[in-house]
């Protein structure tokens, strides 16, 4: 069968018309987007864009003013969240919280627990350890942290890890449950330069990994992005400005005008890179005489 005749895959995120206001701020402002099943799409914007905030609609943490969200075939508002959460690997920023932050914030996981049961929380969709995991669940949470970097660190609370470490962690904890949907927000922030590709290895992996899941990656760093996935989003000022394939979309006038600045964009060992043309900065440095 061709490609042209080939059925698309049922989507695994599509939305509509998002709109989001908060506290009198338009936040996304009339977004529609499709995620493919097994497919992975690079959200990347400069920052205060909209993206994570997207992301947090996806999950039901935030609600639009207006639109239609599916997600794995549920209707957001429809449809019971902890069972959907269940099927979504989620990674964020959010993770050397205490508790009373814990539910303000929308952390994903509490910090205080050991890298191992913290990673088993994922089967629960829980941000602490509110069920007991099985030894099968937690020999399973061991073995990925081992394949994240972290064999030495099973029984240290997260706390006591570093941003770097905490993120493999955090990374392990979304994949446990072997999730149809992976929404990575920044995965690679604070990782150190081993680190980074580690965990892009990782997710060359993931893509690999037969049935593929779905992932969405929110990234400000265009050479993070695989050369072969699906589509770029592009997002600025809350609206997606750009929806395509990554040689369509990771263009200087493209990437220039999403991050305010000269930007040009290379094409080398199958991974975008991209250089600031132009300081946009220069003119604030002349001023204070620097
Ligand atoms: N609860 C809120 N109330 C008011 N404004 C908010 C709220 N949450 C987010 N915003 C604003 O919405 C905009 C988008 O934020 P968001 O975190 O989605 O951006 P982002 O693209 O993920 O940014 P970054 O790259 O810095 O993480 C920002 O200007 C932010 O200040």
């Amino acid at each position: 069968m061709s490609d042209a005749t080939r059925p698309a895959a049922p989507p695994a995120i599509q939305f509509e018309n998002v709109t989001l206001h908060r506290g009198g701020t338009l936040i996304l402002d009339g977004v529609s987007g499709r995620i493919g099943g097994g497919e992975t799409v690079a959200l990347l914007g400069a920052n205060g864009s909209g993206k994570t905030t997207l992301s947090r609609v996806m999950l039901g943490q935030m609600w639009p003013s207006e639109g239609v969200v599916h997600v794995l075939g549920e209707r957001l508002g429809r449809t019971e969240l902890r069972k959907l959460r269940r099927r979504i690997g989620v990674v964020n920023g959010a993770t050397d919280l205490g508790p009373g932050e814990l539910r303000r914030t929308g952390a994903i996981v509490d910090a205080r627990l050991d890298a191992v049961s913290a990673v088993c929380t994922g089967f629960f969709a829980t941000v602490s350890q509110f069920e007991k995991p099985t030894e099968e669940q937690r020999d399973a949470a061991a073995e990925l942290l081992r394949i994240v970097g972290l064999g030495h660190r099973l029984s240290h609370p997260l706390l006591k890890l570093s941003t770097g470490e905490q993120r493999r962690a955090v990374l392990a904890r979304a994949l446990v449950t072997k999730p149809e949907l992976v929404i990575l927000d920044e995965p690679t922030a604070g990782l150190d330069l081993p680190g980074r590709e580690q965990l892009l290895a990782a997710l060359a992996d993931l893509r690999a990994a037969r049935p593929r899941p779905t992932i969405l990656l929110i990234t400000h760093h265009v050479e993070e992005i695989p050369g072969d996935a699906e589509r770029v989003w592009l997002m600025q000022a809350g609206r997606l400005t750009h929806d395509g394939p990554p040689a369509e979309v990771l263009q200087n006038d493209a990437l220039s005008a999403a991050f305010g600045c000269d930007v040009r964009v290379s094409h080398d060992h199958g991974r975008y890179w991209v250089q600031v043309a132009a300081n946009p900065w220069a003119g604030a440095r002349a001023a204070v005489g620097t």
